[in-house]
């Protein structure tokens, strides 16, 4: 792994998953660990493998270090101890492929979108002057606002003003866009329109790395994720591996709970509970109709059937012991 440089020196040496390489990851973190003075820890012995190509949620309450990890691998804030890499390349070079979403651009509500973006793009002394408008065009049409360039930013939708944040984070060919919270404070048609480009630049083969305190939001926006809770990592993986752990149940409401309970039992499904005039238990490979027909054929009066897949919620909880509380 390339470590980029900083004052805490070089990656602690955490293992990577096994059989992996720095190159397929577009962010490694070893121990990262930030002590703020005053002794809070934000971030406690942080590894993360962010592969390339991924939608990666990074997932915790408020409060849980995601800002300020993301601000150590921006280089906005110096590591207490730890290493991380982005791109596997030494920050000068990383940083100019990578477009960001820390703190939402501040934009003048009487510029239009194209004037604001020229004033952003020419506030970068690296950006060739020369390509200036065919970038600026490209990152406008990236984010669907084409035809609204002209438009004054103070006119446009929540969602269009977070799009042309995102715009201005694209002024350039990126490798990995990271956006912090890209969601906070929209709409629902915000939120739509934000999660759906996050998922058009992903297919274009960005990697985004995207923290959010809404578990939901990750789950159906992200191919990986990372759960945070007080600075420390609680788990990481691909949606489908951090769900897999956890069993899909089904859920029975009768006022036959007792003869419900038998049916299933019956018919081999495991951990029958009865509780609040429902009984629910492990569905297994069991299709959930069969089931519904075989507690009807038996005569028990169903009034609700409804499968329990388990949520990131449920990860985090059985990890935890705790809710995710997002006010925490
Ligand atoms: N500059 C600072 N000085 C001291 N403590 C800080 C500083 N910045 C953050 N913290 C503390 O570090 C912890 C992690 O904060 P951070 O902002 O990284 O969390 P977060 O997960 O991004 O939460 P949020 O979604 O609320 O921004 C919090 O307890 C916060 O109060």
């Amino acid at each position: 792994m390339t470590a980029v440089t900083q004052e805490a020196g070089a990656p602690s040496g955490a293992a990577l998953p096994p059989g992996m390489d720095a190159g397929e990851f577009a962010i490694v973190t070893e121990g990262l660990t930030k002590r703020f003075r005053g002794g809070q820890v934000a971030v406690d012995t942080l590894d993360l493998a962010v592969p390339r190509g991924s939608v990666f949620g990074f997932l915790g309450p408020n409060g849980s270090g995601k800002t300020t990890t993301i601000r150590m691998l921006l280089g906005l804030v110096a590591p207490t101890s730890g290493g991380y890499s982005v791109l596997g390349l030494p920050q000068a070079q990383a940083l100019p492929k990578v477009g960001a979403l820390v703190e939402g651009p501040a934009f003048y509500p009487y510029l239009s979108g194209v004037a604001n973006l020229m004033r952003f793009d020419s506030a970068d002394p690296t950006a060739p002057r020369a390509s200036a408008k065919r970038r600026i065009a490209e990152a406008l049409d990236r984010v669907g606002l084409s035809a609204a360039a002209g438009k004054r930013f103070r006119n446009y939708s929540l969602g269009m003003r977070q799009r042309l944040a995102i715009a201005a984070a694209l002024l350039g060919p990126r490798e990995l866009l990271i956006l912090d919270e890209p969601t906070n404070g929209l709409d629902p048609q915000g939120t739509r329109e934000v999660r759906a480009l996050v998922k058009e630049i992903a297919a274009e083969g960005t990697t985004v790395f995207v923290s959010s305190h809404l578990l939901a939001e990750v789950e159906q926006m992200c191919t990986h994720a990372a759960i945070m809770r007080t600075g420390r990592l609680v788990a990481q993986g691909t949606i489908a591996s951090l769900n897999g752990g956890l069993v899909t149940r089904i859920r029975v409401e009768t006022p036959d709970a007792a003869d419900a309970a038998r049916v299933l039992g019956t018919l081999g499904l495991a951990d029958v509970l009865t509780s609040d005039g429902a009984v629910t238990a492990e569905l297994g490979g069991h299709a959930p109709e069969r089931v519904n027909a075989a507690l009807v054929g038996e005569g028990v009066a169903v009034r609700g059937l409804a499968v329990v897949r388990p949520s990131l919620e449920d990860v985090f909880v059985g990890l935890t012991g705790e809710g995710f509380d997002v006010d925490g």
